[in-house]
């Protein structure tokens, strides 16, 4: 599991910590860390740390300490580097002074060539878009150089992925003691890069996001057994499709029979086109562990989503299904039920705009949560899960953005409906099923085509659990 700790978070730890280690001893190793990353990614762009340019972007704050004691380090080893200030009348004074003694010095503009540009106007003491003078120096970072941010993007909210205005676009990220969440969501985790954390010593309790890696998936998956028969397995019920939108009953079947349940049993009107792709599917009423509602479903089938609500069987709500929910009705269920809009719905079911929700995923998903009592998956470029009750949310670190084409979302929800059948919880459904989903897109790459997304399902299953 990667985990990922809030600001506040962070600096209590940071404080626990440092009152018990020499003064600068946390910098220090944060700076040891930093150097090291730069100095590997220099070697393997030019051979060797000696002779290579070097740009430091040094902030007011400690994240600029940090930049300016690595610089040193790189200083000592040959490398030429230039501290550009944000501002020259507040540069760390310990790192400024250690990287002269290497060698380095300090320029009022930023050198057009480089081999390497050091972000350190930023960390976890950045609040809101960047001000001008700092956004004047990401502007003027020369093209095809590669950014080394310093423990997050500057212009990326740490606890959000928030980005107002201008933002730091790094190759890596070197982050010290823990991910924050604005390394793992969209828009900032795309601005991060690869990312890379050092070990300052921290304690931490327990985070505010995680990521599923392969091997909590393998451990969540339901895998049958000698003793398994079809009905122990679980069987996922379908209500999906009409006459219009008949494809969107195919490709939730197809995602369900992927999804581990021992049988998928289909229920509306899209019988004959479901029939004809996937023989396997049982049709009509009858005895489920898990219902599937809303892909493709149309206009004027909210009494269907609310027989299903009563009953105490647990549902995945989606698509159409989603429209009108009352969150009475899923407050008081005790079955797990699993939301799981994009952030159209989403904005829908929280009576905000769509841009709102897009800009603030982490607190959009949380909200939803809370005001429906149920699990929660927002879709979208990094797709979220919360539960209600408080946990950490999940971000699904598998996906590319080729999944943005049409019925990829119906897939999805069918597989998480076979999960939920196979007996996980509302939250562990949603989060495999996205990792899985994301997985065996990329596995398909390029355009691809929802039905791909589904038959690539059991390889990437099989990664997973045997990488
Ligand atoms: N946590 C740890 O364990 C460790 C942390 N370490 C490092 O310390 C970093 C945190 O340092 P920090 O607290 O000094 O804050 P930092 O990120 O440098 O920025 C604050 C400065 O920026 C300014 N400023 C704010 N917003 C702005 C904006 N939008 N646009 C422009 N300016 C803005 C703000 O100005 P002010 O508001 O005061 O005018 C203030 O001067 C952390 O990220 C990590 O790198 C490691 O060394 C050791 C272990
Ligand atoms: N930019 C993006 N990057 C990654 N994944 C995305 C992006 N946009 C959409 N997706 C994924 O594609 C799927 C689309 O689902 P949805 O919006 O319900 O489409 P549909 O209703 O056509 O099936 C979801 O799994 C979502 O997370
Ligand atoms: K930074």
């Amino acid at each position: 599991m990667r985990t990922a700790y809030s600001v506040e978070t962070v600096r209590a730890a940071e404080r626990e910590l440092m009152a018990r280690l020499p003064e600068g001893a946390l910098m220090q190793r944060a700076a040891a860390g930093l150097a090291a990353v730069c100095a590997g990614l220099l070697r393997r762009r030019r051979g060797r740390v000696y002779g290579a340019r070097v740009v430091l972007l040094v902030g007011p704050g400690d994240n600029g300490g940090d930049a300016l004691y690595a610089g040193a380090r790189l200083a000592r080893r040959g490398a030429a580097v230039t501290a550009v200030p944000m501002d020259p009348e507040r540069m760390h004074a310990g790192g400024l002074a250690a990287l002269r003694a290497a060698g380095g010095r300090a320029a009022g503009t930023l050198p057009q060539r480089a081999d390497l540009v050091v972000d350190g106007l930023l960390g976890i003491g950045g609040r809101g878009g960047l001000r001008p003078a700092a956004a004047a120096l990401v502007e003027r970072i020369p093209p095809g150089v590669p950014v080394v941010a310093v423990d997050l993007p500057s212009g990326v909210d740490a606890d959000t992925g928030e980005v107002a205005g201008p933002a730091v676009t790094a190759e890596v990220t070197v982050t010290f003691g823990a991910y924050k969440p604005g390394l793992l969501i969209d828009p900032g985790a795309s601005r991060a890069g690869a990312l890379h954390l050092v070990d300052i010593g921290l304690e931490l309790p327990e985070p505010e996001v995680e990521a599923l890696q392969h091997a909590d998936v393998a451990g969540l998956l339901p895998e049958p057994t000698a003793s398994s028969d079809k009905y122990r397995r679980g069987v996922v019920g379908i209500v999906a499709g009409s006459a219009q939108y008949p494809g969107a009953a195919v490709l939730a079947v197809a995602g369900a029979l992927r999804g581990g349940a021992g049988a998928v049993r289909y229920v509306g009107p899209a019988a004959d086109s479901v029939l004809a792709r996937h023989p396997e599917t049982l049709i009509g009423p009858g005895r489920v562990q898990a219902w599937v509602i809303g892909p493709g479903l149309g206009e004027g089938r909210a009494g269907e989503v609310a027989d299903l609500l009563a009953q105490d069987t647990a549902v995945l709500v989606d698509a159409d299904g989603l429209r009108g929910l009352d969150p009475a009705v899923l407050r008081a269920r005790t079955a797990p039920t699993l939301l799981t809009p994009h952030a159209g719905e989403a904005a829908a079911l929280l009576g905000v705009s769509r841009e709102s929700v897009e800009a603030g995923r982490l607190a959009a998903v949380r909200r939803l949560a809370e005001r429906y009592g149920a699990a929660v998956l927002l879709k979208g470029s990094t797709t979220l899960v919360a539960s209600a009750g408080g946990r950490p949310v999940r971000v699904n670190p598998t996906g590319t953005p080729w999944l943005a084409t049409a019925g990829s979302g119906d897939v999805l929800s069918g597989l998480a409906g076979s999960l939920l059948a196979g007996g996980l919880s509302g939250a562990d459904a949603g989060a495999v099923g996205a990792y899985l989903h994301g997985l065996a897109a990329r596995r398909t790459g390029g355009p691809l085509l929802a039905q791909q997304v589904a038959e690539a399902l059991p390889a990437a299953w099989r990664d997973a659990t045997h990488p």
